[in-house]
């Protein structure tokens, strides 16, 4: 590691800050402050959008509304007489929180695009609502004759106010660095890159889309108060349809995904519009222009640009090409839980996935499930993580019946899976992944993550020690730090396997888990799922790979056209003429060379 990998990743933030608090002393142009102090202003409403853009995946622009209710709360509450900043600034808070919960909730129930639809019309309603109330807001003339803000009683000096300014964007920014390197902001980049995997980790799809959304009026409330008591006027103009697209600019072009991302792309819009004659009527062609810059030319923004600049300069990334297999310390004890599947039903339209299918797996053991595609495993899959509801049938983990619940709430019952295709979020490193699979295990809120409360530090102390233990186990400890996404495919799958166990599942489902990999590698996730299984763990392993089933399965359950034909143990199942039948039915009629059952399963496999 370099020298420039030493520093602290809080420095050059805390550098900058300092930087700017002391530009009056420096620079005593008032026209460049403004600038200044207005970038700070876009910048948090910008950070409140790369919230719910940039971490949760979720397009909603209605932060310009929010902004509206933090200025026209604060230039309210000064036209009361009430001129103390701090007051305007946790009341325009609050009020901010409110607009963006209500406001989030039916656009989150409704699914799909509603959020940013219903956003967008927040937006476009906000002179409406303005016109409406027009005896409080003084409708298209604006809010004037806001008094100058104090700070605990004494009047504040526009030098004053300059600093108040920073030091409230700087503390958001804080308050955010916080949230996105806690378990909440990993499970926000869950959440983006897939709901089903957030879902199957026991995040609650709705409420953390919600969380991001609400938490994402905050900056921009704030932002709202700091420009009524700049201004000392608010009117409908500052609020535009255009606010919105350059805030959705400036987050795109600095990096949605990036805390100071929005500092960056807040500055460059601010300063690059000042600069673009005509600016009025030319202002969604500038941002439009900057928004296709950031999109085409930058994707993951400036910020990403400076990051990778900075990993390859500090600290160049080494990921060793195949699986270190060193020796791992044993599992520990699992309370594995027996689960059992009965008389379960699926169609789809006139497709009967799956009919009277049951299922038992027991605790220490490894149950697999095989069958031609399209037999319907992924389809029971799904059925027992919750994303699929049975026609009938009951499915029970221990004395839980799991029929009808959630995916989120199945995940919290004790499920736990891989997926076929591994799925892992980028931008995290090997030991966040891991982390990431404990987020249901706990109950420490966002306000604790932020304050790094006790119960916080706790809750995090056990996800460092539990996901290194994984790590131990699946021989990845030392790739902790490298980015999860760029593992080459057999890590991957052995990393999805440490997420899954790290929480101690009651069950772990394990979906075609060993394809795409070699033999060496096969060889050391089949040490691992033994280890599991001697640790009490209940194993489902869905595979086509029918060597690797016969010497690890206790119990094989076969599915063909959504139908039980055969189960038992791996002896029973090689010598069952049914299942060698059913096999048969997938190979052309003119294969005349000697059949072997596990020959035709990995020339399907290969077929994939
Ligand atoms: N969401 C869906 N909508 C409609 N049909 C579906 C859906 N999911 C599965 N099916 C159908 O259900 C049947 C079982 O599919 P499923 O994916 O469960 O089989 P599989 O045994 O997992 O196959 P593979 O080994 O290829 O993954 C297939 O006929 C498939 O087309």
């Amino acid at each position: 590691m370099g020298l420039l990998g030493r520093i602290p990743g809080w420095a050059v933030p805390v550098a900058i800050g300092v930087l700017v608090l002391l530009l009056p002393q420096v620079i005593g142009d008032f026209s460049l402050i403004r600038q200044v102090q207005l970038g700070l202003i876009l910048a948090l409403i910008v950070s409140g959008l790369n919230l719910s853009l940039g971490y949760a995946g979720e397009l909603a622009i209605g932060q310009a509304a929010m902004y509206a209710a933090g200025a026209y709360t604060a230039g309210l509450l000064s036209l009361r007489g009430h001129t103390e900043i701090l007051l305007h600034l946790l009341i325009a808070g609050a009020v901010a929180l409110v607009v963006g919960t209500v406001t989030g909730i039916p656009g989150l129930r409704l699914g799909s695009w509603s959020l940013a639809m219903t956003s967008f019309f927040l937006v476009l309603l906000i002179p409406d609502v303005i016109a409406v109330f027009r005896e409080q807001t003084g409708g298209r003339n604006g809010l004037s004759g806001i008094l100058p803000p104090t700070l605990f009683g004494r009047p504040l000096t526009p030098d004053d106010y300059y600093l108040v300014i920073v030091v409230v964007t700087g503390l958001w920014f804080a308050v955010m660095r916080n949230i996105v390197v806690s378990r909440h902001g990993t499970a926000l980049r869950v959440l983006k890159q897939s709901p089903v995997l957030a879902a199957s980790m026991g995040i609650s799809v709705f409420r953390m889309k919600l969380l991001a959304y609400a938490l994402g009026a905050i900056p921009a409330g704030l932002a709202g108060a700091l420009f009524a008591n700049l201004d000392l006027y608010v009117s409908p103009e500052a609020f535009s349809f255009s606010l919105a697209t350059t805030a959705l600019a400036a987050s795109i072009l600095g990096g949605s995904a990036s805390v100071y991302g929005a500092l960056v792309g807040a500055f460059i819009m601010q300063f690059g519009l000042n600069q673009a004659g005509g600016f009025e009527r030319y202002s969604l062609l500038v941002t439009g222009a900057f928004l296709i810059l950031g999109g085409v030319a930058l994707t993951g923004g400036l910020s990403s640009l400076a990051h990778t600049l900075w990993r390859r300069i500090a600290a160049p990334a080494t990921v060793p090409e195949r699986v270190e297999r060193v020796q791992a310390p044993d599992m520990p004890d699992l309370r594995g839980e027996k689960l059992k599947v009965a008389g379960v039903a699926k169609a789809f339209g006139g497709n009967q996935a799956l009919d009277t299918v049951g299922l038992i797996a027991e605790p220490g053991q490894v149950t697999a499930l095989i069958g031609p595609n399209g037999s319907g495993k992924t389809t029971l899959l799904n059925m027992i993580c919750g994303f699929y509801r049975a026609d009938a049938g009951t499915i029970t983990l221990g004395a839980k019946n799991l029929e009808g619940r959630a995916p989120h709430a199945v995940a919290r019952s004790g499920v736990a899976r891989t997926f076929q295709t591994p799925n892992i979020p980028p931008g995290i490193t090997v030991l966040d992944a891991v982390m990431s699979g404990r987020f249901a295990t706990h109950s420490a809120s966002v306000l604790e993550a932020v304050l790094r409360l006790p119960r916080y530090r706790r809750v995090r102390r056990d996800d460092f020690a539990e996901a290194r233990r994984m790590l131990d186990l699946v021989g990845l400890r030392h790739l902790e730090a490298s980015e999860a996404v760029a593992l080459p495919l057999g890590q991957r799958r052995l990393l999805e396997v440490a997420r899954s166990l790290v929480a101690g599942p009651g069950l772990l489902l394990l979906d075609e888990v060993a394809s795409g990999l070699d033999e060496d590698e096969a060889a050391g996730l089949a040490d691992v799922i033994r280890k599991v299984r001697d640790a009490g763990g209940t194993v489902v392993l869905v595979e086509h790979n029918f060597q690797l089933v016969l010497s690890l399965a206790d119990h094989i359950v076969v599915l063909a056209q959504g139908r039980v034909i055969a189960e038992g143990t791996p002896d029973m199942i090689e010598r069952d003429p049914r299942v060698m039948s059913e096999y048969l039915g997938t190979v052309p009629d003119d294969s005349a060379s000697p059949i072997v059952l596990g020959d035709l399963v990995d020339d399907a496999v290969g077929e994939e």
